[in-house]
Order: structure tokens, then sequence, then C-alpha cells
């Protein structure tokens, strides 16, 4: 196409919306009229859909749920009196608890206010608030927010470790949609322990964001915890950022929840138009069906030329693939859908995989973030008339025409500036985007089937390891794995042995290994 008709084609499908400032530039996906008319009776199905699921319809078959994150930011949608009321009530709890504890007015025991969060989450319940966190948390926000999103002995270390004097006015969030989840649950009974071995007690420091009446609720109710904000079934963790699981963490570093619902709600607003080309969520869709011929063959890589939306893609990451990464469509047959998403930051990612991007194997689609507002301030010239900003803005530019002139194509989202009512927009574009995609496809967005499997799989793990114990327990002399896997009765599950039992030895857990670490079948087991 000559620079002509491709300015013309630039102009024919730019997208902007005014009162966000955001532009959204589909031109360089090589789509035709008669692709985009083909694709018009599936988006048909998919607006209906939405409106159903926006009224209450049970969106989520498999689990028998309503999907509402979009009452959320638009409480007067939700389908009865009570849940608005719910959701308005529970909005001004979230302020008034944040101005109590950033004002003092709720405090420590041995404080006079608290000064850090740990917040303890996983998934949905820690991506949001991450991403918010880097993305908007003030330079010398009035609590610094802390993650562990794992159950990794060394990264909650390294939490503590640097909490370790602060710890007295450290205040903890457990956030569990489901309460039961094992990586915070583990997270929160170290943090438990950190807080008793400075004779503080937890429960005036913790505070549960969960499901009424979940475990993590049972327990925080019984110890009296500082306070508790419920979730809702209707709300997905993915899509959990603008209920308790984002807002609370993100009130208390002195954010303005108000302005991401309010942007929320104006991009929710601009994904109901029922118009393809007027619509920017399912302009977004439209261009993944034809990246990846509607089966996902192209990876999305996420590269946002802003510093402080680093974690955009990681958090695009899960509302994506978990939502589209599906086995089986709506009527039962196998499809093996999904996205792969992936990416870091422009320009940084140039001096990485852009290589790979510009020559190597073209398996994707590039989405580049644009923030048109370069600083608050004033910027230095860094040659005469130029800024860095001028380069950041020129690289991205740069990367863009030389991806397309190589046949690599490219969306570009623009916004003016990393605010909350910006940010709070773009989480309502990419959830409305994935919803709509998921119509086209005929998934079900809102389960994850797949994630049980995993979780099954280590608890059996978990299982297998106390009766390896039981058994070494009962032998004196030392037993080979074989001998060990029979006498656990578990055969077929000698080399899941074999794992656990380098992992205990490598931790002296009791268990000692005689023999080449590297033959398991030369292998001694015994306790010592
Ligand atoms: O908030 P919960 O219930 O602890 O779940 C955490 C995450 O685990 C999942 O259920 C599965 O990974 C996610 O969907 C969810 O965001």
């Amino acid at each position: 196409m000559d620079a002509k008709a491709l300015w013309q084609r630039y102009q024919n499908w730019l997208y902007f919306h005014e009162g966000l400032g955001l532009y959204l530039d589909v031109s360089r996906m090589r789509f035709d009229d008669t692709f985009v008319d083909s694709l018009q009776p599936k988006f048909d199905q998919a607006f209906a859909d939405m409106v159903a699921l926006e009224k209450g319809a049970i969106a989520n078959p498999d689990e028998n749920r309503m999907v509402g994150h979009y009452w959320l930011r638009n409480p007067d949608l939700a389908p009865t009196p009570e849940l608005t009321q719910e959701i308005a009530q529970t909005l001004e709890q979230i302020e008034a608890f944040a101005e109590k504890i950033q004002t003092g007015a709720i405090h420590p025991p041995r404080a006079n206010r608290f000064t850090d969060i740990i917040s303890i989450g996983i998934g949905g319940s820690a991506l949001g608030p991450q991403f918010v966190a880097e993305a908007l948390s003030p330079d010398f926000p009035p609590l610094k927010i802390h993650f562990i999103d794992n159950t990794d002995p060394a990264g909650i270390d390294r939490i503590l470790t640097q909490l370790r004097n602060s710890l007295a006015s450290t205040l903890v969030l457990v956030i569990s949609k489901s309460g039961g989840t094992p990586e915070p649950r583990n997270g929160m009974i170290e943090v438990k322990k950190a807080y008793a071995g400075q004779n503080l007690e937890f429960s005036q420091y913790a505070v549960a964001i969960t499901s009424v009446d979940s475990n993590l609720d049972k327990i925080a109710k019984a110890e009296g915890w500082l306070a508790r904000f419920p979730m809702y079934d209707w709300v997905g963790g993915r899509t959990s950022e603008m209920s308790t699981v984002g807002l609370v963490p993100a009130a208390l570093q002195g954010i303005d929840i108000r302005a991401i619902l309010e942007g929320a709600k104006e991009m929710d607003d601009a994904t109901r138009v029922a118009d393809i080309k007027n619509n920017p969520a399912a302009l977004l869709a439209l261009s993944w069906y034809y990246a990846g011929n509607g089966k996902g063959e192209k990876d999305m890589v996420v590269l946002p030329y802003k510093d402080s939306l680093l974690l955009f893609s990681r958090y695009l990451q899960q509302l994506v693939m978990e939502s589209l990464g599906k086995e089986k469509d709506l009527d039962g047959n196998t499809v093996y859908q999904g996205i792969a998403v992936y990416g870091n930051k422009g320009s940084t990612d140039q001096h990485a995989y852009v290589q790979q991007l510009r020559e190597g194997v073209p398996n994707f689609f590039a989405t580049l973030i644009e923030v048109l507002e370069d600083r608050q301030s004033p910027s230095p010239e860094i040659d005469p008339g130029v800024t860095s900003g001028d380069y950041l803005s020129g690289f991205l530019q740069g990367t863009r025409q030389a991806l397309y002139e190589n046949h690599r194509d490219s969306i570009t989202v623009t916004i003016p500036q990393v605010n909350p009512r910006t940010v709070g927009a773009l989480i309502a574009l990419y959830e409305r985007a994935v919803g709509l995609y998921a119509s086209l496809v005929n998934i079900n967005a809102y389960h994850q089937p797949g994630v049980e499997a995993g979780k099954k799989a280590a608890a059996a793990i978990l299982d297998l390891q106390k009766s390896v114990i039981e058994v070494l327990q009962t032998e004196k002399s030392p037993l080979t794995l074989a001998e060990i896997a029979e006498k656990a009765g578990a055969t077929e599950k000698i080399e899941a042995i074999y794992i656990i039992l380098r992992h205990l030895y490598a931790n002296q857990r009791g268990v000692v290994l005689h023999g080449n670490l590297g033959q398991p079948s030369s292998l001694k087991v015994s306790l010592g």
C-alpha cells in the first residue's frame, strides 16, 4: 500500500474517544472490508451476548454465575436494587477505611500510623493491584505497598526482611476471593508467624478481602481482624481490579479510586456501542480475530512505551490467557482456543527481542501503547530541540513502521497521560475486548477449568509426600526408591517420589539420600 493509501486507511479506521482523549489505531492490521463484513454476524451475536451479560444472565454457565464486573463502575446497571446499594456502600466503606488508616484514626497498637502494606494474594488477587500500584502510586505514598504473590519461601523472606524494622506499622491485606487458595494461605501463615515473632498481635494489623463466609473470612471474623471487605461471586478474579480486591489497596496508597471507576465507566459506555467501527473493544477483538485467524495463531506482544505501564502486559496475560485459553467451546467441541500474551515495555525491549519481531518468525502481532504526555514538568533538551521523550516517541513510531514494512501487523493505543481515569479505561477496554472475542469464538471466558487440574495434581503430590514420610518412619533400614514406591502403594509415581525426596534432602528436612544423586536407581533413602 502506498503512503497516500496508508494515510487514508489510517484516517478511515482511527478511533478517538474525546472524553478520555484515547485513540485506537488498527490501520496496521491488514484486514480488508470483506473480512470485516464476514465477521458482522458473529459481532451481532457478541453484542447481544454482552447485553444479556450486563443484564445479569448466567454468562458463566459452568459455575452458574452472573458476570458483573461492569456493575462495579456503574452500580445502577446491577440487576437488583440490593446489589446496586451494596456496591455503592462498599465503595464508601473502602474510602472511609482508607481515610482512617491514612490519618491515623485507625492506627497500629505500637505506632501512631501505618506506613506500609503487605498485600498477600495471587493471580487476579495480585496482578491488578500490582499493575495499578506500578502505574499510579505516588512517589511518596501515604502507605507503601509490598506484594507477596507466591508461596516461594525466599520471596516471602525478602519482603519480611525489608520490613523487619517497620512490621509494627505495616498493615497486611490478605486478598483471596475463594479464601482457600494455597499460596496466599501459606503467605498469611508465614506473615502471621513473623508478627508473632515480634510480639505483635496479627489481628490488629490484618485485613481480609474475600467472599463472605469463605475460610479466610471465617478466620478473620473469629480472630477479630481490623477489617473485612466482601468479594462477590459475580466478579471473576481476573476482572476484579475494580472490586474490593483492587480498590482497597489503591485507596490506601492515595490513588483516586473514583477516577479509576469513572474512566472505566466511560470506556464501558463506549464499548457498549453495537457498531464495530465505533467501538474500540470491538476493533481490538476484530484485530485479534484477524491476526490469529480466530484460533489464536499469533501471539499478542504488548509494548507500552512508558515505564509506569510495565506491568500491563503481565496483567493482560492473565486477563486474556485465563479467559480465552480453553479446550472446549460452549457447545462442548474441542477447540483449543487462546491468545498468548507477552511483553514488557518500549523502547527497552527494542534491545532485547524486537530483533526477532522485526526479522524472525512472524508468529505475533504487536500492541504499542503510546502516552502523549512525556512527564509532568517541562523536559530538558538532550540535543538542540530534542528531548528524551522525543526519542521515546520516535522509537515507538520507528518500531511500528519497521514492523509494518516487514509484514508484521500492529495496533496502537494512545492515551494522553497515565492517570487513574486512563488506567481505568484501559482495563475496561481490554475486559470488554476479551468478552467480545470470547463470543466471536464461542467460548466461556469466565471460568478456568484448566487451573483446577494443576491444583489437584499439586495436592496429590503433597499427599504423596506424607505417605513417603510415613513409609520412611516405619522402616529402620535405608530403602531404594522402588521399595518406597511399593510400600507407599504408588509404584507408578516413582519419579514424583524421587523429586519429592531430592527437595526434602536439599532443605535438610530429615531425609538422607545415599548414592549417586544423578542416578536415581542407585539411591538408598533413610531418615537422618
Ligand atoms: O482470589 P483467589 O480465590 O485466591 O484466586 C486467585 C487466582 O486463582 C485462580 O482462581 C486460578 O489461577 C485465578 O482465577 C484467581 O485470580
